[in-house]
């Protein structure tokens, strides 16, 4: 059979006891993927929240370290998967939250959906890992088991507008790494 589109553990991962995604029912788009490890999803209030109201009492204004600790403190984190996803040239793996998630454990992913591009896969920087970027809007730390599912992973094919034949630069990690 040639392969088309699947699901392969990362390197960093093997024999760790990660499963790979599957679809839970008959007819369900999504694959769904779990947690790679026992992970804390920290609540963005509680950091955040002392720091946020001493930057509204101070009118806006602080000093550019405070600022930077408490961006630090209200940042998405990115729960690592161990498995990476292969597809054809002109296919998108795209991540969706679980809808369970920001009603029973008030987790949201703050870029809306996932974008894992079809040459992500094997990159040199992290070998194509999936990774969900996600905050906790609930007051208290969320606390991700391993094997947790997190999100789902639904393929499915993208267009390009004529005469484009796809960017110059060769993709070699996520997350910004093509620039600002
Ligand atoms: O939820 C996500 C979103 C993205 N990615 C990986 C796969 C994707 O191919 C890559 C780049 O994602 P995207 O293009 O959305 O982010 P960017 O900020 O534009 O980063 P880059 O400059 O690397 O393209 O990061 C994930 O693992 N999980
Ligand atoms: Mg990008």
């Amino acid at each position: 059979m040639t392969k088309k589109r699947g699901f392969e553990i990362v390197k960093k991962y093997e024999g760790k006891g990660i499963n790979l995604p599957v679809r839970q029912t008959k007819n369900a788009a999504g694959y769904d993927i779990e947690s790679a490890e026992d992970f804390v999803v920290p609540s963005i209030w509680k950091f955040g929240f002392f720091n946020v109201l001493k930057f509204i009492l101070n009118k806006g204004k602080m000093d550019n370290d405070k600022l930077a600790e408490v961006q630090k403190s209200i940042k998405p984190v990115l729960v690592p998967t161990g498995v990476k996803a292969y597809m054809q040239e002109d296919e998108v793996l795209i991540l969706a939250n679980r809808s369970s998630n920001p009603l029973k454990r008030g987790l949201a992913i703050p870029n809306g959906i996932g974008v894992i591009d079809a040459d992500y896969y094997n990159n040199e920087s992290n070998e194509g890992e999936l990774f969900v970027q996600l905050i906790n809007f609930f007051p208290i730390d969320y606390k991700v088991k391993k094997g947790e599912r997190l999100a789902q992973g639904i393929f499915i094919n993208y267009l390009t507008t004529d005469e484009d034949e796809g960017g110059l630069k060769k993709r070699n990690g996520g997350f910004g790494s093509s620039g600002i």
